[in-house]
């Protein structure tokens, strides 16, 4: 207030100086009236009108306009203050653009006069100059420093986004009902195109309480007829001719004022530096927006029945807000590495999260990159709080899960259109409110992984992508798509325009204008923290650039929120289903391992966990089809590791003395794991035999030689089944059978014996050859593969566009028998990370 009251006295003090210089004119002029000089009569009355103008009380600065300097009026007698009212629906129009040198050094003494008169941080100015390329306001550099003055904005792009946000901020004022708390004043240097000077010289009609200023140079004194509100200036060589201030006229004909002017030069040297550092703290409190500005005053009161919105930023001082609706029902997010794409998703989450209900809004999280973007929303050791919405989360995620999850997402669509068709109606908003159902919310990070090549698993994934995209408008399902790169997808050839199509929203971040359209470069000059929003798919001029917070900068205040939301979670609201790339798999973790028992049936092999929404348990029945064997393939000794699963899973469902185990670990990795797996099935009562090569070889005679039919299993374990090759082969001198013939009986006549073999071969051929030949692949079903080259695995199950890329902590479990195709991650020992 202090500063306000020093500028408005200044400011009335200029007027008492005024009126006492206008006083001496008019004796002047009186006098020269007296000797019947033309016009002068007029003159005296038109100073008259002024005199009476600046010495009536003044509106206070914030109501009324502010009376700024423009130069000297010239008369006779000398000059006098010309004074033109600024602010409050004031503005001013010049003929001439910034190129004549008078025009550039009086916008820029205006400039620092409307700055230096108002109380700092109440007034913002942006320049526009597609003229000068922004050289007019080059010596008003500290202001811009200061983040007292906008970059100057040169290009059709960057102009329309300026007018973007001052007809954003003149909405604001509108939809506040009164006068605006911050005055914007737009100063064009040089017109703009006629488009955007179209809507500049609109900007003029917003009335009194819309805090806009608009101050433009290179206006054809047309221009008086387009801009009613504003003083117009006209130039001639020597002087400039002041027409009448709108609702304070010099003149009764609108001649404007008799006295031409000359116009003040440049401010002092240093002025603008001086007033930047005065100004500069009031205007950093317009530091980048707090992630507190992006919440809601109270918490879950939204209805998301027409759709969801939330504040994603600001664009100036304005928040913006964004909508998952029908006019923008999913967007695409893009950025390059470290361009801020994961930050700003959080922010939109916890926008969505706190102001809709998990009742009204449900999430689905997929993140396809080395990192934790959602960590934060999933319990865990150190923090066992969940955010309420979120029914799946992938962190590190594999394409194969994603695929699991839109699956679903499918799935949920058909229930969702049974639900429409049973209530007859075709919108979410028009469901009864029994009947009501949540919006979702499908977040992709990074889905170009998921829709890399163009194997079974993006093609699939693609086809998912388009359809939940097209009919996700009307069921309430809205997809994001954020990635570093939008094109050049090579599964998305001949589709893209289909499915991005379906996304009006784009975001683009600092090094994502690809989302954009090609032509509109309106993301090239952003700095991270900072985005173009479009809701026009892209296209040049629907942009607005947001400022976004750095959600991660303070993990405090998340934190608070996400257990505020968590401590007011519906009773009995589940936990979300979460998928961690990264994280192994153990038995005693699955909750299908620890449950097996004897007596339950079939038995099945558990060797790990699918890698589906629910971390289903993957494995074999082993019943009394031939085949029905398994074989563990790859040199990775995490071979040894499923063997043992499926092996202390089968003891768990036998009585003792219902099962044997025959256990022969013919390579030295195998070793440690067979004996922990000896003591554990002895302690369980199964009678265990150690077997070398030569001892599997007997057995394997032994066991391919029919008996009567008992109830009994055997289970033959062999660790390393290539290290008995040369033994299995070699015929008996007796019967002359190979040890291969025996295992080929074994695996074609054992299952119906409850014999069953459980081998570990390190390598796809030993296998085959085993077996005898590719075409007896089936003598084996149940496969689990290791690191095994896709293209081999391929060949040997006759696939071939087999999406399987071998890769730590991942198996692929085929069961030739079911046609089952399943990536897993393969069940380990937590004992065996430590080593
Ligand atoms: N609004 C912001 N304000 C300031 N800094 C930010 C903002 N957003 C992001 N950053 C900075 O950028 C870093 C990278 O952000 P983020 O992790 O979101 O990037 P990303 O695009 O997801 O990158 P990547 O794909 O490599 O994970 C953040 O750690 C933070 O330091």
């Amino acid at each position: 207030m202090g500063r306000l009251s020093t500028a408005y006295g200044q400011a009335v003090a200029a007027h008492r100086h005024a009126a006492y210089r206008l006083a001496q004119a008019r004796r002047a002029l009186a006098v020269a009236a007296a000797s019947a000089a033309p016009d002068t009569a007029e003159l005296v009355a038109g100073l008259d009108r002024i005199a009476a103008a600046l010495t009536a009380p003044a509106a206070p600065p914030a109501t009324g306009p502010l009376p700024v300097r423009i130069g000297a009026a010239t008369t006779v007698d000398g000059g006098f203050p010309a004074l033109v009212p600024l602010g409050a629906g004031h503005h001013l129009v010049v003929d001439r653009d910034a190129r004549d040198a008078r025009v550039g050094a009086l916008l820029r003494t205006l400039v620092l006069r409307l700055l230096a008169a108002a109380p700092a941080g109440t007034v913002r100015v942006a320049g526009i100059d597609p003229a000068t390329l922004g050289a007019t306001f080059l010596p008003l550099r500290p202001l811009v420093d200061a983040g007292v003055l906008a970059p100057t904005a040169t290009s059709e792009t960057e102009i329309a986004a300026l007018l973007d946000e001052a007809e954003r901020h003149v909405r604001g004022a509108g939809q506040a009902g009164g006068p605006a708390g911050e005055l914007l004043v737009l100063v064009a240097a040089s017109a703009p195109g006629p488009r955007e000077l179209a809507r500049l010289t609109a900007l003029t009609h917003a009335g009194d309480t819309a805090g806009v200023c608009l101050l433009l140079a290179g206006v054809s004194p047309g221009a008086e007829r387009t801009a009613p509100h504003a003083t117009v200036l006209r130039l001639n060589e020597r002087y400039a001719l002041l027409g009448d201030p709108p609702r304070h006229p010099f003149s009764p004909d609108g001649r404007g004022l008799a006295a031409p002017v000359q116009l003040d030069g440049d401010p002092q040297p240093g002025a603008a530096a001086a007033l930047a550092r005065q100004l500069g703290p009031a205007v950093r409190r317009d530091d980048p927006p707090t992630f507190a500005d992006l919440l809601p005053a109270r918490r879950w009161t939204e209805s998301a029945a027409t759709g969801l919105r939330t504040v994603v930023g600001r664009a100036g001082r304005e928040p913006v807000t964004l909508a998952f609706d029908d006019a923008t029902p999913h967007w695409l997010v893009g950025g390059r590495t470290g361009a801020g794409k994961t930050v700003f998703l959080l922010d939109v989450l916890y926008g969505l999260a706190t102001r809709y209900p998990p009742a009204e809004l449900q999430l689905h999280l997929l993140d396809f990159k080395e990192g934790v973007s959602f960590t934060e929303f999933v319990p865990t050791d150190r923090d066992p709080s969940w955010l309420p919405h979120a029914r799946a989360v992938g962190i590190e995620s594999d394409r194969e899960y994603g695929l699991a999850v839109l699956r679903g997402l499918r799935r949920e669509l058909d229930r969702r259109a049974t639900v429409f068709k049973r209530h007859g109606v075709s919108r979410l908003a028009d469901l009864p409110p029994a009947a009501a159902l949540p919006r979702a919310v499908v977040v992709v990070d990074e889905f170009h992984v998921l829709l890399a090549g163009t194997d079974a698993v993006a093609r699939e994934a693609v086809d998912l992508l388009e359809e939940l995209a097209r009919k996700g408008r009307s069921y309430g399902l809205h997809l994001v798509l954020a990635s570093q790169s939008a094109t050049g997808i090579e599964s998305l050839y001949g589709r893209a325009e289909a499915i991005f199509g379906q996304f009006p929203l784009r975001v683009a971040l600092p090094g994502g204008g690809g989302v954009l359209d090609p032509v509109n470069d309106a993301a090239g000059r952003l700095t991270v923290g900072s985005a173009v929003v479009n809701t026009a798919a892209g296209v040049t001029g629907a942009d607005t650039v947001v400022r976004f917070p750095n959600a991660h900068a303070d993990p405090t205040g998340l934190a608070r929120v996400r257990h505020e939301l968590w401590a007011a979670r519906p009773d009995g609201s589940p936990p979300p289903a979460v998928f961690r790339g990264y994280e192994p798999a153990h038995p005693a973790d699955t909750p299908a391992f620890t449950a097996l028992h004897p007596g339950a049936g079939t038995p099945v092999a558990l060797v790990g966990r699918v890698v589906d929404v629910d971390g289903t348990a993957a494995g074999f029945t082993l019943d009394a089809v031939p085949g029905r064997h398994l074989a563990v393939v790859g040199t990775d000794p995490t071979g040894a590791e499923v063997l043992h699963a499926a092996v202390t899973g089968l003891a768990r469902q036998h009585a003792p003395g219902r099962a044997r185990f025959l256990l022969a670990p013919l390579v030295s990795e195998a070793q440690a794991v067979a004996a922990v797996l000896t003591a554990v099935l002895t302690a369980a009562g199964h009678p265990v035999d150690r077997l070398d090569a030569v001892g599997l070889r007997d057995r394997l005679t032994t066991l391919a030689t029919p008996t009567a039919q008992t109830d009994t299993r055997t289970y033959l374990v062999v660790f390393g089944m290539e290290a008995a090759a040369g033994t299995l082969e070699r015929p008996d001198p007796e019967t002359f059978r190979s040890g291969r013939e025996e295992l080929r009986t074994v695996l074609r006549d054992g299952p119906g014996r409850g014999v069953h073999l459980l081998g570990w071969w390190r390598g796809l051929r030993p296998l085959v050859d085993d077996l005898g030949g590719a075409h007896q692949r089936d003598d084996v079903a149940c496969l689990v593969a290791l690191n095994v080259p896709g293209a081999d695995l391929g060949l040997h199950l006759g696939a071939h566009d087999l999406a399987w890329r071998p890769r730590p902590n991942r198996a692929l479990l085929v069961d030739r028998h079911d046609q089952r195709l399943q990536l897993i991650v393969p069940f380990v020992r937590p004992e065996r990370e430590e080593r």
